[in-house]
């Protein structure tokens, strides 16, 4: 079977860089692309590649009027929920990259995914060498309970904590045990300056720095008395790290009912 792909944010950092490699795949064809400026472009012009046939959507709701089977997501934190729900409601499947989303909203998002019957796959970072950093912190976690996460990103970015940040902190706060961290509320001074608890429960600190020259960098660091380990990840300036992960998840998006979390669920 051909699986007929959606790339909603066709002509963005990631995007760009999906849909060529969607076109290079046998099991898949780019059924639709999804952007604001390049809307009525032919989708391979817009990029700077040979023309292939597929115009580019001013919205998702256009692309939609299209036959497709799964649509991804890597736009823009404002725009990444409405387009899953939109995507979900019309039978498809979605693989979403984009950073913005939290618990309560994948919550959401898995139950509506149940409803229509179809899966959604979602991780705050596609790349294998992020997924290694979140599986090491997760079973360091087990014996470590005191940790805290930092989130490096550029000045621009527009949400905070980042995708990557979030989904490791939301599971570490599953897996860790008691912190043993004097409470925010207890703290004098700016407490502010603790960071914001991210997960279930009292949560996991996390940190975020926003300044020029990073892409993404992500640390959990833990501690004990008289000792500290550090897990830590670095994004570099190309899109090309999260493809693999990205189509990966399309093929196995197929297969699954509601919401899958992180890449690391996908991998052994
Ligand atoms: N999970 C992962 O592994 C990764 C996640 N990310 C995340 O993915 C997201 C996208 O990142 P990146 O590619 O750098 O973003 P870009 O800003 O480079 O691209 C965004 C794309 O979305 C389109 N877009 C934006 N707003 C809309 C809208 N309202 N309607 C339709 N299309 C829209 C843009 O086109 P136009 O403006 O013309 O509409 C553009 O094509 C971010 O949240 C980022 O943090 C990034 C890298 C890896
Ligand atoms: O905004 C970015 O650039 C990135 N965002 C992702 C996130 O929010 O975690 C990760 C990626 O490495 C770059």
């Amino acid at each position: 079977m051909t699986i007929k792909v959606v790339m909603a944010g066709a002509t963005g950092w990631v995007g760009r860089a999906m849909v060529p490699a969607i076109a290079a795949q046998g099991d898949m064809m780019l059924a639709g692309a999804v952007a604001r400026n390049a809307a009525g472009q032919d989708c391979g012009g817009a990029l700077g590649l040979p023309p292939n046939g597929v115009t580019v959507s001013a919205t998702l709701a256009e692309a939609l009027a299209l036959p497709s089977d799964v649509v991804v997501d890597y736009t823009k934190p404002d725009v990444v929920k409405a387009n899953a729900l939109a995507a979900i409601s019309a039978g498809r499947h979605v693989v979403i990259g984009t950073s913005g989303l939290g618990a309560a909203d994948y919550a959401e998002i898995d139950s509506a995914a149940r409803g229509s019957s179809v899966g959604v796959i979602a991780a705050g970072n596609f790349s294998i060498t992020a997924t290694l950093m979140k599986r090491f912190a997760l079973m360091a976690a087990k014996y470590v309970p005191d940790v805290e996460v930092i989130d490096y990103a550029s000045a621009k970015k527009p949400d905070a904590p980042s995708g990557t940040a979030r989904e490791l902190a939301e599971a570490l706060a599953d897996v860790r045990g008691r912190s043993t961290a004097r409470p925010v509320a207890e703290v004098s001074g700016v407490p502010g300056t603790r960071g914001a608890a991210v997960g279930a429960g009292s949560g996991v600190q996390v940190h975020a720095l926003r300044l020029p020259s990073y892409i993404l960098s992500c640390e959990a660091l833990f501690g004990l008395p008289d000792e500290r380990l550090t897990i830590r990840h670095d994004a570099g300036s190309s899109a090309a790290p999260y493809v693999a992960g990205t189509l990966l998840a399309i093929r196995r998006v197929t297969s699954v009912k509601g919401l899958v979390r992180g890449l690391d669920a996908l991998i052994d």
